[in-house]
Protein backbone atom coordinates (compact mmCIF):
# COMPACT_ATOMS: atom_id res chain seq x y z
CA UNK A 1 0.00 0.00 0.00
CA UNK A 2 1.51 3.23 -0.77
CA UNK A 3 2.23 5.48 1.98
CA UNK A 4 1.84 9.18 2.35
CA UNK A 5 6.21 8.62 3.09
CA UNK A 6 6.36 6.26 0.36
CA UNK A 7 8.79 7.89 -1.49
CA UNK A 8 8.03 5.97 -4.49
CA UNK A 9 4.24 6.82 -4.15
CA UNK A 10 2.89 9.17 -6.86
CA UNK A 11 2.38 12.20 -5.07
CA UNK A 12 5.66 12.17 -4.35
CA UNK A 13 6.65 11.89 -8.34
CA UNK A 14 3.48 13.47 -9.84
CA UNK A 15 2.49 17.28 -9.53
CA UNK A 16 -0.70 16.30 -7.77
CA UNK A 17 -3.99 18.10 -7.28
CA UNK A 18 -5.58 17.63 -4.02
CA UNK A 19 -9.62 17.00 -3.74
CA UNK A 20 -11.25 17.70 -0.71
CA UNK A 21 -14.24 15.40 -0.77
CA UNK A 22 -17.49 17.34 0.68
CA UNK A 23 -19.56 14.05 -0.16
CA UNK A 24 -20.44 14.57 -3.71
CA UNK A 25 -21.72 12.14 -6.28
CA UNK A 26 -19.37 13.17 -8.48
CA UNK A 27 -16.22 13.99 -6.43
CA UNK A 28 -14.52 11.35 -8.21
CA UNK A 29 -15.20 13.14 -11.24
CA UNK A 30 -13.10 15.61 -10.48
CA UNK A 31 -10.29 13.07 -10.22
CA UNK A 32 -10.78 11.50 -13.77
CA UNK A 33 -11.40 14.55 -15.95
CA UNK A 34 -7.81 15.80 -14.16
CA UNK A 35 -5.93 12.23 -14.48
CA UNK A 36 -7.48 12.65 -18.32
CA UNK A 37 -6.07 15.57 -18.51
CA UNK A 38 -2.32 14.04 -17.55
CA UNK A 39 -2.73 16.03 -14.61
CA UNK A 40 -2.08 13.93 -11.64
CA UNK A 41 -4.89 14.29 -8.26
CA UNK A 42 -5.66 12.85 -5.04
CA UNK A 43 -8.65 12.51 -2.90
CA UNK A 44 -8.99 12.81 1.32
CA UNK A 45 -11.91 13.98 2.93
CA UNK A 46 -12.83 17.73 3.48
CA UNK A 47 -11.86 16.96 7.52
CA UNK A 48 -8.33 16.25 6.44
CA UNK A 49 -5.90 18.19 8.30
CA UNK A 50 -3.34 19.64 6.27
CA UNK A 51 -0.71 18.75 9.23
CA UNK A 52 -1.06 15.57 8.75
CA UNK A 53 0.14 15.44 4.98
CA UNK A 54 4.01 14.83 4.35
CA UNK A 55 3.23 16.15 0.54
CA UNK A 56 2.51 19.18 -0.68
CA UNK A 57 -0.48 19.92 -3.54
CA UNK A 58 0.10 22.17 -6.37
CA UNK A 59 -3.23 23.08 -5.80
CA UNK A 60 -7.12 22.05 -4.08
CA UNK A 61 -10.03 21.82 -5.01
CA UNK A 62 -13.11 21.85 -2.96
CA UNK A 63 -15.60 19.38 -3.98
CA UNK A 64 -19.50 19.59 -3.85
CA UNK A 65 -21.74 18.37 -1.17
CA UNK A 66 -25.08 17.49 -0.08
CA UNK A 67 -24.70 19.73 3.00
CA UNK A 68 -25.74 23.18 3.68
CA UNK A 69 -22.25 25.46 4.87
CA UNK A 70 -24.73 27.88 7.19
CA UNK A 71 -26.21 24.29 8.47
CA UNK A 72 -25.12 23.53 12.52
CA UNK A 73 -22.70 20.09 12.14
CA UNK A 74 -21.80 21.16 7.92
CA UNK A 75 -18.44 20.09 6.98
CA UNK A 76 -15.73 22.67 6.68
CA UNK A 77 -11.97 22.85 5.22
CA UNK A 78 -9.03 22.99 7.38
CA UNK A 79 -8.50 27.01 7.70
CA UNK A 80 -5.28 26.30 6.86
CA UNK A 81 -5.65 25.53 3.44
CA UNK A 82 -6.24 29.17 2.70
CA UNK A 83 -2.56 29.93 4.16
CA UNK A 84 -0.90 26.95 2.22
CA UNK A 85 -0.24 29.46 -0.57
CA UNK A 86 -1.70 27.03 -3.36
CA UNK A 87 -4.22 27.82 -5.69
CA UNK A 88 -7.54 26.96 -4.50
CA UNK A 89 -10.96 25.84 -6.87
CA UNK A 90 -14.28 25.54 -4.97
CA UNK A 91 -16.66 23.98 -6.80
CA UNK A 92 -20.35 24.11 -6.05
CA UNK A 93 -20.19 23.62 -1.83
CA UNK A 94 -16.42 24.29 -2.28
CA UNK A 95 -17.31 27.45 -3.31
CA UNK A 96 -19.92 27.82 -1.36
CA UNK A 97 -17.45 27.04 1.29
CA UNK A 98 -14.92 29.71 0.33
CA UNK A 99 -17.59 32.61 0.89
CA UNK A 100 -18.72 30.94 3.95
CA UNK A 101 -15.22 31.16 5.56
CA UNK A 102 -15.00 34.78 4.82
CA UNK A 103 -18.11 35.30 6.20
CA UNK A 104 -20.95 33.33 7.40
CA UNK A 105 -23.42 35.80 5.95
CA UNK A 106 -21.92 35.52 2.61
CA UNK A 107 -24.52 32.14 1.68
CA UNK A 108 -27.95 31.46 2.52
CA UNK A 109 -30.94 29.40 0.61
CA UNK A 110 -31.75 30.69 -2.64
CA UNK A 111 -35.54 30.86 -3.68
CA UNK A 112 -35.18 28.83 -7.07
CA UNK A 113 -33.67 25.17 -7.06
CA UNK A 114 -31.21 25.29 -10.16
CA UNK A 115 -30.88 22.00 -11.27
CA UNK A 116 -29.88 20.95 -14.86
CA UNK A 117 -28.70 23.52 -17.82
CA UNK A 118 -27.50 26.68 -17.34
CA UNK A 119 -26.43 29.41 -19.90
CA UNK A 120 -23.26 30.85 -17.77
CA UNK A 121 -22.49 34.41 -19.16
CA UNK A 122 -18.22 34.64 -18.38
CA UNK A 123 -17.59 38.18 -17.26
CA UNK A 124 -13.92 39.84 -18.06
CA UNK A 125 -12.08 42.07 -15.34
CA UNK A 126 -9.14 42.45 -17.06
CA UNK A 127 -7.01 41.07 -14.31
CA UNK A 128 -5.53 37.44 -13.58
CA UNK A 129 -9.09 36.35 -12.19
CA UNK A 130 -9.54 35.99 -15.97
CA UNK A 131 -7.29 32.97 -15.79
CA UNK A 132 -9.56 30.00 -14.72
CA UNK A 133 -12.35 30.63 -18.16
CA UNK A 134 -9.26 31.85 -20.09
CA UNK A 135 -10.02 30.97 -23.91
CA UNK A 136 -13.29 30.07 -23.03
CA UNK A 137 -15.41 32.58 -25.28
CA UNK A 138 -18.40 34.98 -23.73
CA UNK A 139 -20.28 31.95 -22.50
CA UNK A 140 -20.23 28.20 -21.61
CA UNK A 141 -23.22 25.79 -20.83
CA UNK A 142 -22.93 24.40 -17.24
CA UNK A 143 -24.85 21.86 -15.71
CA UNK A 144 -26.02 23.38 -12.33
CA UNK A 145 -27.36 21.35 -9.26
CA UNK A 146 -28.05 23.47 -5.86
CA UNK A 147 -30.02 25.32 -3.69
CA UNK A 148 -28.04 27.17 -1.55
CA UNK A 149 -26.28 30.62 -3.36
CA UNK A 150 -24.01 33.14 -2.53
CA UNK A 151 -25.82 36.56 -1.78
CA UNK A 152 -22.65 38.36 -1.35
CA UNK A 153 -19.18 38.40 -2.84
CA UNK A 154 -16.97 38.05 -0.67
CA UNK A 155 -14.83 40.22 0.70
CA UNK A 156 -11.24 41.03 -2.08
CA UNK A 157 -13.19 39.30 -5.04
CA UNK A 158 -14.52 39.68 -8.27
CA UNK A 159 -17.63 38.15 -10.70
CA UNK A 160 -15.74 36.58 -13.27
CA UNK A 161 -19.43 34.38 -14.42
CA UNK A 162 -22.85 34.45 -13.87
CA UNK A 163 -25.94 32.92 -14.74
CA UNK A 164 -30.07 34.19 -14.91
CA UNK A 165 -29.95 32.43 -11.25
CA UNK A 166 -26.97 32.94 -9.93
CA UNK A 167 -25.32 36.22 -9.79
CA UNK A 168 -22.12 34.92 -8.46
CA UNK A 169 -21.81 31.92 -10.78
CA UNK A 170 -17.47 32.21 -11.17
CA UNK A 171 -15.42 34.45 -8.48
CA UNK A 172 -12.07 34.95 -8.21
CA UNK A 173 -9.77 36.20 -5.48
CA UNK A 174 -8.56 40.00 -6.85
CA UNK A 175 -4.68 39.15 -5.81
CA UNK A 176 -4.97 35.24 -4.50
CA UNK A 177 -5.27 32.60 -6.47
CA UNK A 178 -8.38 31.13 -5.27
CA UNK A 179 -11.29 30.50 -7.25
CA UNK A 180 -14.89 29.45 -7.16
CA UNK A 181 -17.92 28.06 -9.58
CA UNK A 182 -21.30 27.02 -8.95
CA UNK A 183 -21.77 24.69 -11.37
CA UNK A 184 -19.89 21.45 -11.96
CA UNK A 185 -16.76 21.39 -14.62
CA UNK A 186 -16.54 17.87 -14.12
CA UNK A 187 -19.70 16.86 -15.20
CA UNK A 188 -19.73 15.75 -18.82
CA UNK A 189 -23.52 18.00 -19.31
CA UNK A 190 -20.69 20.50 -19.08
CA UNK A 191 -19.11 20.25 -22.23
CA UNK A 192 -16.41 22.47 -21.93
CA UNK A 193 -15.67 21.65 -18.07
CA UNK A 194 -12.23 19.95 -18.82
CA UNK A 195 -10.91 23.08 -20.14
CA UNK A 196 -12.27 25.33 -17.18
CA UNK A 197 -10.15 22.36 -15.52
CA UNK A 198 -7.01 22.59 -17.18
CA UNK A 199 -6.93 25.92 -17.12
CA UNK A 200 -6.88 25.21 -13.30
CA UNK A 201 -4.77 22.80 -13.00
CA UNK A 202 -2.06 23.36 -15.87
CA UNK A 203 -1.61 27.09 -16.12
CA UNK A 204 -2.92 28.17 -12.94
CA UNK A 205 -1.36 25.82 -10.24
CA UNK A 206 1.26 24.95 -12.95
CA UNK A 207 1.22 21.24 -12.25
CA UNK A 208 2.65 19.62 -15.10
CA UNK A 209 0.56 17.22 -17.48
CA UNK A 210 3.01 13.99 -17.28
CA UNK A 211 0.93 12.00 -15.74
CA UNK A 212 1.36 8.37 -17.40
CA UNK A 213 0.77 5.15 -17.50
CA UNK A 214 3.82 3.72 -18.22
CA UNK A 215 5.97 5.60 -16.12
CA UNK A 216 3.33 4.27 -13.77
CA UNK A 217 4.30 0.89 -14.43
CA UNK A 218 8.25 1.46 -14.18
CA UNK A 219 7.54 3.52 -10.93
CA UNK A 220 5.38 0.37 -9.27
CA UNK A 221 7.46 -2.32 -10.31
CA UNK A 222 10.42 -0.53 -8.43
CA UNK A 223 8.23 0.39 -5.53
CA UNK A 224 7.47 -3.38 -5.57
CA UNK A 225 10.50 -4.38 -4.99
CA UNK A 226 11.63 -1.90 -2.59
CA UNK A 227 8.97 -2.78 -0.41
CA UNK A 228 9.58 -6.58 -0.81
CA UNK A 229 12.89 -6.45 -0.50
CA UNK A 230 15.05 -9.70 -1.96
CA UNK A 231 13.95 -12.45 -0.01
CA UNK A 232 10.19 -12.06 1.16
CA UNK A 233 7.07 -13.91 -0.79
CA UNK A 234 4.14 -12.51 -2.29
CA UNK A 235 1.20 -14.26 -2.52
CA UNK A 236 -1.68 -13.29 -4.22
CA UNK A 237 -5.63 -14.73 -4.56
CA UNK A 238 -6.07 -14.38 -8.62
CA UNK A 239 -9.75 -14.54 -9.95
CA UNK A 240 -8.78 -14.72 -13.41
CA UNK A 241 -10.70 -11.00 -13.57
CA UNK A 242 -8.91 -8.17 -14.54
CA UNK A 243 -7.87 -6.20 -11.45
CA UNK A 244 -6.52 -9.54 -10.11
CA UNK A 245 -4.65 -10.80 -13.00
CA UNK A 246 -3.38 -6.86 -14.18
CA UNK A 247 -2.09 -6.94 -9.92
CA UNK A 248 -0.23 -10.05 -10.65
CA UNK A 249 1.36 -9.57 -14.04
CA UNK A 250 2.35 -6.73 -12.27
CA UNK A 251 4.02 -8.40 -9.23
CA UNK A 252 5.63 -10.58 -11.95
CA UNK A 253 7.26 -8.47 -13.55
CA UNK A 254 8.30 -6.97 -9.95
CA UNK A 255 9.47 -10.29 -8.40
CA UNK A 256 9.22 -13.01 -10.69
CA UNK A 257 8.38 -16.66 -9.04
CA UNK A 258 8.85 -14.91 -5.60
CA UNK A 259 4.95 -13.86 -6.42
CA UNK A 260 2.60 -16.60 -6.42
CA UNK A 261 -0.45 -16.26 -7.56
CA UNK A 262 -3.56 -18.59 -6.27
CA UNK A 263 -6.35 -19.51 -7.93
CA UNK A 264 -9.68 -21.42 -6.43
CA UNK A 265 -11.79 -22.67 -8.06
CA UNK A 266 -14.95 -22.63 -5.92
CA UNK A 267 -17.25 -24.84 -8.02
CA UNK A 268 -19.44 -21.90 -8.80
CA UNK A 269 -17.24 -20.85 -11.40
CA UNK A 270 -18.73 -19.90 -15.03
CA UNK A 271 -17.75 -22.80 -17.76
CA UNK A 272 -14.09 -23.70 -17.85
CA UNK A 273 -13.75 -20.84 -16.22
CA UNK A 274 -10.92 -22.28 -13.93
CA UNK A 275 -9.12 -24.06 -16.86
CA UNK A 276 -9.13 -20.82 -18.83
CA UNK A 277 -7.61 -19.18 -15.89
CA UNK A 278 -4.80 -21.63 -15.72
CA UNK A 279 -3.81 -21.29 -19.48
CA UNK A 280 -4.13 -17.25 -19.53
CA UNK A 281 -2.12 -16.93 -16.41
CA UNK A 282 0.45 -19.58 -16.60
CA UNK A 283 0.78 -20.16 -20.29
CA UNK A 284 0.05 -16.89 -21.90
CA UNK A 285 1.16 -14.55 -19.28
CA UNK A 286 3.93 -16.45 -17.30
CA UNK A 287 2.69 -16.03 -13.94
CA UNK A 288 3.67 -18.51 -11.18
CA UNK A 289 0.20 -20.12 -10.16
CA UNK A 290 -1.23 -22.63 -8.55
CA UNK A 291 -5.06 -23.45 -9.27
CA UNK A 292 -6.78 -25.24 -5.98
CA UNK A 293 -9.53 -27.35 -6.70
CA UNK A 294 -12.37 -26.31 -4.18
CA UNK A 295 -15.35 -27.65 -5.23
CA UNK A 296 -16.06 -30.06 -2.65
CA UNK A 297 -15.15 -28.28 0.31
CA UNK A 298 -17.34 -25.26 -1.28
CA UNK A 299 -20.53 -27.09 -2.16
CA UNK A 300 -20.32 -29.54 1.48
CA UNK A 301 -20.59 -26.44 3.30
CA UNK A 302 -23.18 -24.96 1.23
CA UNK A 303 -25.57 -27.82 1.61
CA UNK A 304 -29.02 -27.04 2.80
CA UNK A 305 -28.08 -22.92 2.73
CA UNK A 306 -30.68 -20.84 1.61
CA UNK A 307 -30.62 -17.39 3.33
CA UNK A 308 -27.89 -15.20 0.70
CA UNK A 309 -25.83 -13.18 3.40
CA UNK A 310 -24.96 -16.87 4.64
CA UNK A 311 -23.77 -18.39 1.81
CA UNK A 312 -21.75 -15.36 0.91
CA UNK A 313 -19.44 -15.80 4.53
CA UNK A 314 -19.64 -19.27 3.74
CA UNK A 315 -18.05 -18.65 0.60
CA UNK A 316 -16.08 -16.03 1.86
CA UNK A 317 -14.82 -17.76 4.90
CA UNK A 318 -14.36 -21.01 2.80
CA UNK A 319 -12.01 -18.68 0.66
CA UNK A 320 -9.78 -17.55 3.62
CA UNK A 321 -9.54 -21.37 4.78
CA UNK A 322 -8.17 -22.87 1.76
CA UNK A 323 -5.69 -19.63 1.08
CA UNK A 324 -4.36 -19.49 4.49
CA UNK A 325 -3.58 -23.46 3.90
CA UNK A 326 -1.75 -22.76 0.78
CA UNK A 327 0.53 -19.90 1.76
CA UNK A 328 1.83 -22.39 4.40
CA UNK A 329 2.50 -25.00 2.17
CA UNK A 330 4.30 -22.60 -0.42
CA UNK A 331 6.29 -21.37 2.55
CA UNK A 332 7.31 -24.85 3.33
CA UNK A 333 7.67 -25.65 0.02
CA UNK A 334 10.22 -23.02 -0.68
CA UNK A 335 12.33 -23.51 2.48
CA UNK A 336 15.34 -25.19 0.94
CA UNK A 337 15.50 -23.59 -3.07
CA UNK A 338 16.68 -20.24 -3.90
CA UNK A 339 13.41 -18.77 -3.24
CA UNK A 340 13.05 -19.54 0.49
CA UNK A 341 11.96 -16.95 2.34
CA UNK A 342 8.40 -15.50 4.45
CA UNK A 343 5.66 -15.19 2.78
CA UNK A 344 5.16 -11.78 4.28
CA UNK A 345 2.77 -10.12 1.81
CA UNK A 346 -0.43 -10.31 0.51
CA UNK A 347 -1.36 -8.97 -2.66
CA UNK A 348 -4.87 -7.57 -3.44
CA UNK A 349 -6.55 -5.84 -6.21
CA UNK A 350 -8.35 -3.00 -4.77
CA UNK A 351 -9.31 -0.02 -6.72
CA UNK A 352 -9.49 3.37 -6.05
CA UNK A 353 -12.94 3.76 -5.88
CA UNK A 354 -12.69 1.39 -3.19
CA UNK A 355 -10.00 3.29 -1.45
CA UNK A 356 -12.56 6.50 -2.38
CA UNK A 357 -15.29 4.67 -0.80
CA UNK A 358 -13.68 3.85 2.33
CA UNK A 359 -12.22 7.82 2.83
CA UNK A 360 -15.22 9.76 1.09
CA UNK A 361 -17.28 11.94 3.72
CA UNK A 362 -20.65 10.42 3.38
CA UNK A 363 -23.03 9.32 6.32
CA UNK A 364 -22.93 5.53 6.93
CA UNK A 365 -24.87 3.28 4.20
CA UNK A 366 -26.32 0.74 4.81
CA UNK A 367 -24.83 -2.98 4.37
CA UNK A 368 -27.09 -4.19 1.20
CA UNK A 369 -24.71 -7.29 0.96
CA UNK A 370 -21.38 -8.32 2.10
CA UNK A 371 -19.07 -8.53 -0.63
CA UNK A 372 -17.04 -11.27 -0.33
CA UNK A 373 -13.85 -12.46 -1.34
CA UNK A 374 -10.86 -13.11 0.02
CA UNK A 375 -10.57 -9.87 1.79
CA UNK A 376 -10.90 -11.23 5.44
CA UNK A 377 -6.75 -12.89 4.92
CA UNK A 378 -4.92 -9.53 5.88
CA UNK A 379 -6.59 -9.72 9.03
CA UNK A 380 -5.45 -13.44 9.75
CA UNK A 381 -2.49 -14.42 11.64
CA UNK A 382 -0.61 -17.46 11.37
CA UNK A 383 2.48 -19.20 13.64
CA UNK A 384 3.10 -15.58 14.53
CA UNK A 385 3.51 -13.92 10.94
CA UNK A 386 0.99 -11.42 9.40
CA UNK A 387 0.77 -10.62 6.12
CA UNK A 388 1.39 -7.37 4.96
CA UNK A 389 -1.09 -5.37 1.98
CA UNK A 390 -0.06 -4.83 -1.23
CA UNK A 391 -2.29 -3.37 -3.42
CA UNK A 392 -0.70 -1.79 -6.85
CA UNK A 393 -4.09 -0.85 -8.59
CA UNK A 394 -4.85 1.32 -5.60
CA UNK A 395 -4.72 4.76 -6.98
CA UNK A 396 -5.94 3.44 -10.32
CA UNK A 397 -10.15 3.99 -11.83
CA UNK A 398 -11.26 0.50 -13.93
CA UNK A 399 -10.37 1.80 -17.12
CA UNK A 400 -7.12 2.90 -16.01
CA UNK A 401 -6.25 -0.64 -14.83
CA UNK A 402 -7.97 -2.00 -18.06
CA UNK A 403 -5.44 0.58 -19.89
CA UNK A 404 -2.60 -0.94 -17.83
CA UNK A 405 -3.54 -4.18 -18.51
CA UNK A 406 -3.09 -3.59 -22.37
CA UNK A 407 0.33 -1.87 -21.57
CA UNK A 408 1.08 -5.11 -19.87
CA UNK A 409 0.44 -7.08 -22.51
CA UNK A 410 -2.87 -8.70 -21.46
CA UNK A 411 -5.22 -10.12 -23.92
CA UNK A 412 -8.01 -7.77 -25.22
CA UNK A 413 -10.75 -10.47 -24.02
CA UNK A 414 -9.88 -10.66 -20.51
CA UNK A 415 -9.27 -6.74 -19.90
CA UNK A 416 -12.65 -5.78 -21.25
CA UNK A 417 -14.16 -8.69 -19.40
CA UNK A 418 -17.69 -8.42 -17.59
CA UNK A 419 -16.55 -8.26 -13.75
CA UNK A 420 -17.49 -11.39 -12.10
CA UNK A 421 -18.30 -11.71 -8.39
CA UNK A 422 -15.97 -13.71 -6.11
CA UNK A 423 -18.78 -15.79 -5.07
CA UNK A 424 -19.84 -16.61 -8.53
CA UNK A 425 -22.68 -18.59 -9.48
CA UNK A 426 -23.35 -18.63 -5.74
CA UNK A 427 -25.18 -15.29 -5.62
CA UNK A 428 -26.95 -16.23 -9.02
CA UNK A 429 -28.80 -18.84 -7.53
CA UNK A 430 -32.37 -18.15 -5.37
CA UNK A 431 -31.41 -20.21 -2.93
CA UNK A 432 -29.64 -23.48 -2.16
CA UNK A 433 -26.80 -24.41 -4.31
CA UNK A 434 -26.70 -27.98 -5.65
CA UNK A 435 -24.50 -29.51 -8.29
CA UNK A 436 -27.53 -30.11 -10.79
CA UNK A 437 -28.94 -26.11 -10.62
CA UNK A 438 -25.31 -24.73 -10.47
CA UNK A 439 -24.28 -26.90 -13.98
CA UNK A 440 -27.69 -25.65 -15.45
CA UNK A 441 -26.90 -21.81 -14.36
CA UNK A 442 -23.98 -22.04 -15.71
CA UNK A 443 -24.62 -23.81 -19.13
CA UNK A 444 -27.58 -21.61 -19.48
CA UNK A 445 -24.80 -18.31 -18.98
CA UNK A 446 -22.58 -19.99 -21.85
CA UNK A 447 -25.46 -19.90 -24.32
CA UNK A 448 -26.45 -16.50 -23.13
CA UNK A 449 -22.97 -14.45 -23.21
CA UNK A 450 -21.86 -16.64 -26.84
CA UNK A 451 -25.39 -14.97 -27.70
CA UNK A 452 -24.28 -11.72 -26.93
CA UNK A 453 -20.79 -11.72 -28.58
CA UNK A 454 -21.97 -13.25 -31.72
CA UNK A 455 -24.04 -10.47 -31.81
CA UNK A 456 -21.61 -8.16 -31.59
CA UNK A 457 -22.95 -6.25 -28.31
CA UNK A 458 -20.74 -7.19 -25.84
CA UNK A 459 -19.19 -3.86 -25.41
CA UNK A 460 -22.51 -2.28 -25.29
CA UNK A 461 -23.47 -4.16 -22.03
CA UNK A 462 -21.46 -3.64 -18.48
CA UNK A 463 -22.30 -6.89 -17.14
CA UNK A 464 -24.64 -9.97 -18.06
CA UNK A 465 -25.03 -13.48 -16.72
CA UNK A 466 -28.32 -16.07 -16.71
CA UNK A 467 -29.27 -16.59 -13.22
CA UNK A 468 -31.51 -19.40 -11.75
CA UNK A 469 -35.19 -19.61 -10.00
CA UNK A 470 -35.37 -22.44 -7.76
CA UNK A 471 -38.81 -22.56 -8.34
CA UNK A 472 -40.14 -24.60 -10.89
CA UNK A 473 -42.79 -23.80 -13.80
CA UNK A 474 -45.06 -26.24 -15.74
CA UNK A 475 -43.80 -26.44 -19.41
CA UNK A 476 -44.46 -28.84 -22.11
CA UNK A 477 -42.20 -30.28 -24.77
CA UNK A 478 -42.93 -32.67 -27.75
CA UNK A 479 -46.33 -33.52 -26.04
CA UNK A 480 -44.36 -34.15 -22.81
CA UNK A 481 -44.70 -32.60 -19.75
CA UNK A 482 -41.99 -30.95 -18.25
CA UNK A 483 -41.45 -29.58 -14.57
CA UNK A 484 -37.94 -27.14 -14.91
CA UNK A 485 -36.39 -24.48 -13.37
CA UNK A 486 -37.02 -21.26 -14.49
CA UNK A 487 -33.78 -19.11 -15.94
CA UNK A 488 -33.49 -15.58 -15.12
CA UNK A 489 -31.38 -13.40 -17.99
CA UNK A 490 -30.04 -9.92 -16.37
CA UNK A 491 -28.09 -7.88 -18.33
CA UNK A 492 -27.32 -4.08 -17.19
CA UNK A 493 -25.33 -1.24 -18.60
CA UNK A 494 -23.86 1.19 -15.76
CA UNK A 495 -20.60 3.07 -15.51
CA UNK A 496 -19.83 2.67 -11.60
CA UNK A 497 -21.86 -0.56 -10.76
CA UNK A 498 -23.55 1.91 -7.86
CA UNK A 499 -26.21 2.33 -10.34
CA UNK A 500 -27.45 0.06 -13.24
CA UNK A 501 -30.17 0.02 -16.14
CA UNK A 502 -31.47 -2.79 -17.61
CA UNK A 503 -30.18 -3.43 -21.59
CA UNK A 504 -32.36 -3.06 -23.90
CA UNK A 505 -31.77 -5.78 -26.03
CA UNK A 506 -33.64 -6.55 -29.77
CA UNK A 507 -36.88 -8.39 -29.06
CA UNK A 508 -35.82 -10.74 -31.36
CA UNK A 509 -33.22 -12.07 -29.62
CA UNK A 510 -34.14 -12.12 -26.51
CA UNK A 511 -36.69 -14.71 -28.17
CA UNK A 512 -34.17 -16.59 -30.36
CA UNK A 513 -31.65 -16.90 -26.25
CA UNK A 514 -34.56 -17.85 -24.83
CA UNK A 515 -35.41 -20.69 -27.40
CA UNK A 516 -31.89 -22.18 -27.01
CA UNK A 517 -31.52 -22.34 -23.23
CA UNK A 518 -35.00 -24.13 -23.13
CA UNK A 519 -34.30 -26.72 -26.01
CA UNK A 520 -30.40 -26.93 -24.86
CA UNK A 521 -30.49 -26.72 -21.22
CA UNK A 522 -31.99 -29.98 -19.77
CA UNK A 523 -34.13 -29.04 -16.77
CA UNK A 524 -35.35 -25.65 -17.56
CA UNK A 525 -39.16 -24.85 -18.39
CA UNK A 526 -38.72 -20.85 -18.44
CA UNK A 527 -36.78 -17.91 -19.75
CA UNK A 528 -37.30 -14.67 -18.16
CA UNK A 529 -35.60 -11.51 -18.27
CA UNK A 530 -34.68 -8.65 -15.22
CA UNK A 531 -36.32 -5.77 -16.14
CA UNK A 532 -35.18 -4.26 -13.06
CA UNK A 533 -32.90 -1.39 -12.85
CA UNK A 534 -30.58 -0.61 -9.60
CA UNK A 535 -31.91 0.68 -7.64
CA UNK A 536 -33.91 -0.50 -6.66
CA UNK A 537 -32.88 -4.16 -8.02
CA UNK A 538 -28.70 -4.80 -7.41
CA UNK A 539 -26.97 -6.20 -10.06
CA UNK A 540 -26.66 -10.25 -8.78
CA UNK A 541 -29.51 -11.43 -7.34
CA UNK A 542 -28.50 -12.48 -4.18
N1 LIG B 1 -11.90 -17.85 -7.49
C1 LIG B 1 -11.03 -17.02 -6.93
N2 LIG B 1 -9.77 -17.44 -6.64
C2 LIG B 1 -8.89 -16.61 -6.06
N3 LIG B 1 -9.15 -15.34 -5.76
C3 LIG B 1 -10.37 -14.86 -6.01
C4 LIG B 1 -11.37 -15.66 -6.62
N4 LIG B 1 -12.48 -14.92 -6.77
C5 LIG B 1 -12.19 -13.69 -6.28
N5 LIG B 1 -10.92 -13.64 -5.83
C6 LIG B 1 -10.24 -12.49 -5.21
O1 LIG B 1 -11.20 -11.49 -4.91
C7 LIG B 1 -10.82 -10.24 -5.50
C8 LIG B 1 -12.00 -9.39 -5.82
O2 LIG B 1 -12.76 -9.89 -6.89
P1 LIG B 1 -13.30 -8.89 -8.00
O3 LIG B 1 -14.29 -9.66 -8.79
O4 LIG B 1 -13.70 -7.61 -7.36
O5 LIG B 1 -11.99 -8.53 -8.86
P2 LIG B 1 -11.39 -9.29 -10.09
O6 LIG B 1 -12.02 -10.64 -10.16
O7 LIG B 1 -9.91 -9.27 -10.01
O8 LIG B 1 -11.77 -8.41 -11.31
P3 LIG B 1 -13.21 -8.24 -11.99
O9 LIG B 1 -13.82 -7.05 -11.30
O10 LIG B 1 -12.89 -8.00 -13.41
O11 LIG B 1 -14.00 -9.50 -11.76
C9 LIG B 1 -10.01 -10.66 -6.71
O12 LIG B 1 -9.17 -9.58 -7.13
C10 LIG B 1 -9.25 -11.83 -6.16
O13 LIG B 1 -8.16 -11.37 -5.39
O1 LIG C 1 -15.94 -9.46 -6.08
C1 LIG C 1 -17.12 -9.39 -5.78
N1 LIG C 1 -17.54 -10.05 -4.68
C2 LIG C 1 -18.83 -10.07 -4.28
O2 LIG C 1 -19.17 -10.68 -3.28
C3 LIG C 1 -19.75 -9.34 -5.10
N2 LIG C 1 -21.09 -9.16 -5.04
C4 LIG C 1 -21.42 -8.36 -6.11
N3 LIG C 1 -20.32 -8.07 -6.80
C5 LIG C 1 -20.22 -7.23 -7.98
O3 LIG C 1 -20.42 -5.88 -7.58
C6 LIG C 1 -21.21 -5.19 -8.55
C7 LIG C 1 -22.46 -4.66 -7.91
O4 LIG C 1 -23.24 -5.77 -7.55
P1 LIG C 1 -24.60 -5.67 -6.75
O5 LIG C 1 -25.43 -4.63 -7.43
O6 LIG C 1 -25.21 -7.05 -6.84
O7 LIG C 1 -24.24 -5.28 -5.34
C8 LIG C 1 -21.46 -6.19 -9.67
O8 LIG C 1 -20.45 -6.01 -10.65
C9 LIG C 1 -21.33 -7.52 -8.98
O9 LIG C 1 -20.94 -8.57 -9.86
C10 LIG C 1 -19.28 -8.66 -6.21
N4 LIG C 1 -17.97 -8.67 -6.54
N1 LIG D 1 -23.98 20.26 -5.47
C1 LIG D 1 -23.65 20.91 -4.37
O1 LIG D 1 -22.49 20.99 -4.00
C2 LIG D 1 -24.79 21.47 -3.58
C3 LIG D 1 -24.36 22.37 -2.47
C4 LIG D 1 -25.50 22.72 -1.52
N2 LIG D 1 -25.95 21.51 -0.86
C5 LIG D 1 -26.64 23.38 -2.33
O2 LIG D 1 -27.73 22.87 -2.40
O3 LIG D 1 -26.44 24.43 -2.87
MG1 LIG E 1 -14.04 -10.95 -10.32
Amino acid sequence: MATDNDAEAPHNNFDTILVLDFGSQTSHLILRRLRALSVYAEMLPCTAKLADLTWKPKGIVLSGGPSSVYDEGSPHVDPAVFELGVPILGICYGCQEIAWQSNSENVARGTAREYGHADVTIHKVDSHADRLFAGLGETMHAYMSHFDKLVRLPEGFVVVAKTANSEFAGIAHQTKPIFGVQFHPELEHTPRGSELLRNFSVDICGAQPNWKMSDFIEQEITRIRKLVGDKAQVIGAVSGGVDSTVAAKLMTEAIGDRFHAVHIDNGLMRLNESKKVKETLKEHLGINLTVIDGTELFLNRLKGVTEPEKKRKIIGETFIDLFEKEAIRIEKEAENTPNAGKVSWFLQGTLYPDVIESLSFKGPSATIKTHHNVGGLPKATHDGWRLRLLEPLRELFKDEVRNLGRRLKIHEDLVNRFPFPGPGIGVRILGECTPERIEIARQADHIFISMIKEAGIYNEISQAYAGLDTSKAVGVMGDTRVYGYIIILRAVTTSDFMSAEPYEFPFALLKAMARRIVNEVDGVSRVTYDLSSKPPGTIELE
